[in-house]
């Protein structure tokens, strides 16, 4: 599939409530205020509530050695929609969303159970081919974190480990950068260091260097909690662009952006899963007490 290439399109005002009892920082003041001006996109008008599972988790426990860190957690990502999570700090929402490309892996002395399936696959199977696994199921980090190297060899750079033709690079590149609304702002410079662009910028060629592996999802931690307002809603507008093409699951602090950019919204505390639903029905008819707690700002 290739990456869209067109620029992020917003779409009307947004009918989503968004939750207001819980203190805004200034800075997601700042953006909502923003999104109202250029027009907000609106995911209860793209929700689709009988969307198939892309990964259907199933009773996953996850350990850090001894420390059990998610309990019994069992989610589906429905395919070509914004799943977020959400809960206060530690309850495991980036571990659970690491599990879901095995990220985990790479932390000594963590260990799985139970079963997530992705195109007839058990990632957390020990025979999963990882490698492969995260070229479908890319990510991107709370921190914008380029390569020390220019702005195409950052896009380049998966596409050269897979042996790619030089001219299926070049146009990979281009489509991958102008899906991550990044282009525009690069073309004249792609040989300068992707050190020199604006940390929104860099967030944008992560992001652009994850989609040039043609992954099917895109595993989101915290993107926007390194960049200052405007640099977050060109990444919200982005993701609700891209949502049209892949399946992406976001771990957010902030419930107003859930509630921008989100169909899906899974809640977690202490380690489990207290709740998953569209997010306009989490947000203004959570099912759960826990839930409608940590909503209206009662903990967390
Ligand atoms: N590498 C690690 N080793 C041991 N324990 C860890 C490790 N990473 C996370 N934990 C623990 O696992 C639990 C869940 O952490 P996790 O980072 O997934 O939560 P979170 O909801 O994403 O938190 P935050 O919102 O603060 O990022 C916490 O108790 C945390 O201390």
């Amino acid at each position: 599939m290739e990456p869209r290439i067109k620029n992020p399109q917003v779409t009307s005002q947004s009918q989503t409530k968004v939750p207001t009892t819980q203190p805004e920082s200034s800075s997601s003041q700042n953006v909502s205020a923003e999104a109202a001006h250029m027009g907000e996109f609106d995911p209860t008008k793209t929700l689709n509530a009988r969307a198939g599972s892309i990964i259907d988790v199933r009773n996953a426990n996850f350990f850090y050695g001894a420390k059990q860190a998610l309990y019994d957690v069992s989610l589906p990502v429905r395919e070509r929609q914004v799943t977020a999570l959400i809960g206060p700090s530690g309850c495991g929402k980036s571990t659970f969303l690491r599990t879901l490309n095995r990220m985990n892996d790479l932390i000594p002395g963590t260990r799985i159970e139970g079963e997530a399936l992705f195109d007839g696959i058990n990632i957390y199977d020990k025979k999963t081919d990882v490698v492969l696994l995260r070229q479908r199921i890319g990510m991107v980090f709370q921190r914008p974190n380029p390569f020390p190297k220019s702005i195409f060899e950052n896009v380049a750079y998966g596409l050269k480990v897979q042996g790619r033709p030089a001219k299926e690079i070049k146009e990979r590149v281009e489509y991958s950068l102008r899906g991550a609304a990044l282009w525009d702002e690069v073309k004249d410079r792609l040989n300068a260091s992707a050190l020199g662009l604006s940390g929104g910028q860099q967030q944008r060629l992560c992001i652009a260097r994850a989609l040039a592996v043609q992954p099917e999802v895109l595993l989101m931690d915290e993107p926007c909690s390194a960049l200052d307002p405007i640099a977050t809603l060109k990444i919200e507008e982005l993701i609700t662009d891209l949502v049209k093409d892949y399946t992406i699951v976001i771990v957010t602090h902030n419930m107003q952006q859930a509630s921008r950019v989100s169909h899906f919204t899974g809640f977690f505390l202490s380690g489990k899963l207290i709740e998953v639903s569209p997010t306009v029905d989490l947000f203004e008819r959570p099912r759960r007490k826990e839930t409608e707690d940590y909503i209206s700002g009662r903990f967390g």
